[in-house]
């Protein structure tokens, strides 16, 4: 398993090698793309309503959580209580646990249908993760952009590709410092699912 712990955008910008670490083929990619079709059709997937500038609109993609019992997550003044995990789920948890030497109590699945789903700026900072957390993200499928830019300094910023199979490890200080998204595309992409492994207090 190759293991790459920094990274350089184009202008040789050097990505702090304490806030991520990303290992490509981390899942094999038959097994990745199987896990990928399972998941798809199994899940009861949701598609959620946020309010931006006070308007009500559907998040551009669909989501589910799943987790220990006592995980459940609130989002802006609503809770999200998790699925029961999979066997699938757990085997997977297993394997991310035993790399990144930590456990998690529950994983949220975005589903990004075409390159029209998309999450938009944002950092993973809700106080229920704790001050500096470890996201483990799992990719399977279409490998699709995933954006840095640096909260005080919009120019700053980096991207990297998450490849099926890929594990990335966020962690540190990233969540204070960077925000991330998965921007739209123009370029006709197919079905990818990303899983966020978290701890939920
Ligand atoms: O799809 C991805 O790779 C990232 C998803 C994400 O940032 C999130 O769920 O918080
Ligand atoms: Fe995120």
């Amino acid at each position: 398993m190759e293991q790459l712990s920094f990274f350089d955008d184009n202008e040789g910008l050097r990505f702090p090698e304490n806030l991520l670490e990303f290992t490509p083929g981390f899942i094999p990619g038959k097994e990745a793309i199987a896990l990928l079709d399972h998941l798809i059709s199994s899940t009861p997937w949701k598609q959620y309503e946020v309010e931006m500038y006070g308007k009500k609109v559907l998040t551009p993609r669909l989501t589910t959580w799943f987790g220990d019992p006592n995980s459940a997550y609130k989002l802006s003044g609503k809770s999200f209580d998790p699925h029961p995990w999979t066997n699938e789920l757990l085997d997977l948890k297993l394997r991310v646990e035993a790399f990144a030497h930590e456990h998690f109590n529950s994983v949220l699945l975005n589903y990004y249908r075409d390159g029209n789903d998309s999450v938009a700026w944002h950092a993973d900072n809700e106080k229920e993760l704790g001050p500096r957390p470890l996201i483990a993200s799992v990719s399977l499928g279409q490998a699709r952009k995933f954006d840095f830019r640096h909260k005080e300094d919009h120019k700053r910023k980096y991207s990297l590709t998450l490849t099926n199979g890929s594990l990335l490890i966020m962690k540190g200080d990233l969540q204070h410092h960077w925000e991330h998204r998965i921007a739209k595309s123009t370029a006709p992409m197919r079905e990818r699912i990303n899983l966020t492994f978290r701890i939920v207090n």
